[in-house]
């Protein structure tokens, strides 16, 4: 079968809180007529992406085009979870015309990539294209960046340690597999920081890849789809940290929930998540909140100290008003000191 009858895949990554559900939802928002399904994956096992993207209310995105698979990391779970997943999607009876695969924010894409050459699925996907999101305001913090001091003082405990930071690994190996990369946040960014980020990405970037700035992922859908990479045929213009690895695990990095009380208000609730972001190096904060006398479930959403929130839909009568947050960071994390801040 030639690869024009195969249905194209786009896989979306970057890290965590980079902008990857928003992204996918303006996806489907704007994909006028053509039939999408969307594959799901998140660390920490609330299902908030997969919520956030079936409340979308896109008449041609039925809540069944989005697949969630939850907990664990889509790397790393291939041929369990991914490759059935897939599978079932173009067994029915009418598929999708294009797949969007969102990786959870820790995953490496190019074990995802190297998927598509498996036999069952090879003659009927192709990569599309892998889109790498990326926080501008992260990268322009300095969050991927080494840490001098932390280096210095793991080289004083011990010789002969590699210095070895996580986040830029993940971060890195999700830019050394991109076909397009999103600039994501900028209008968080000066035009200074724009420039400046742009260059900083294009040191790491392999090969010429187009860098597009964007707000909220807003970008014409025709530029994020169809992008003909092929990139499962690529592998090698795809280098990564995890090359001789095999498979990666994940414990550089934790995950816990914190079961949530009813707040008198969203603003006590962002105090306290605002506080605890502060005290401890908490990557990403998502889940659902209940607000005391409010019809409206709060969602709410950090990267690192930036907390966001909203109603997002009604409880519903049948449902419990039950608030849960995920709280991600890297190995290490005080869970009982930050459930203690959070929860009371
Ligand atoms: N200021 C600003 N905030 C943004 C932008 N894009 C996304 N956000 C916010 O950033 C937070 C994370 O966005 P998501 O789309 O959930 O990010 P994600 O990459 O899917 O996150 P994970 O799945 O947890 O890795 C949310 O609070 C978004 O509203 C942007 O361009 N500018």
């Amino acid at each position: 079968m030639s690869s024009l009858a195969k249905v194209p895949c786009t896989i979306v990554t970057g890290f965590l809180g980079a902008g990857k559900t928003t992204l996918v939802r303006h996806v489907l928002e704007n994909a006028q007529g053509r039939r999408l399904a969307v594959i799901v994956n998140e660390f920490g096992d609330v299902g908030i992406d997969g919520e956030i993207l079936k409340n979308c209310g896109v008449e041609n995105c039925p809540e069944d085009a989005i697949v969630e698979l939850a907990n664990g990391c889509l790397c790393c779970t291939v041929a369990d979870d991914f490759v059935p997943a897939l599978k079932n999607l173009l067994d029915r009876p009418s598929p999708p015309e294009h797949i969007v695969i969102e990786t959870s924010g820790l995953a490496l894409p190019k074990p995802l990539v190297k998927a598509f050459n498996w036999p069952e699925i090879a003659s009927r996907v192709t990569v599309d294209g892998v889109v790498t999101v990326v926080d501008g305001a992260a990268v322009a913090a300095g969050r991927f960046a080494d840490d001098p001091e932390a280096i210095a003082r793991q080289r004083a405990s011990d010789e002969s340690l590699d210095h070895d930071n996580p986040l830029e690994e993940v971060f890195e190996d999700q830019l050394l597999c991109a076909d397009l990369v999103i600039l994501n946040k900028a209008d968080l960014l000066s035009a200074d920081q724009r420039s400046t980020v742009t260059g900083e990405i294009g040191k790491t970037l392999p090969r010429a890849v187009k860098v597009v700035e964007a707000q909220n992922g807003q970008v014409p859908v025709a530029v994020l789809l169809g992008l003909g990479a092929e990139a499962e045929s690529d592998l090698s213009n795809r280098p990564s940290h995890h090359d001789l690895e095999g498979e990666h695990d994940h414990d550089d990095f934790d995950t816990f929930i914190v079961d949530l009380p009813a707040f008198e208000s969203p603003q006590v609730l962002i105090d306290r998540l605002r506080k605890a972001a502060m005290a401890h190096d908490i990557l990403r904060l998502k889940g659902f909140v209940d607000i005391a006398g409010k019809p409206m479930r709060l969602l709410v959403q950090g990267v690192g100290a930036r907390i966001q929130h909203q109603f997002d839909r009604r409880w519903s009568s049948d449902e419990v008003r039950r608030g849960r947050l995920v709280v991600i960071g890297e190995k290490g994390l005080d869970q009982t000191a930050i459930q203690t801040l959070v929860a009371g």
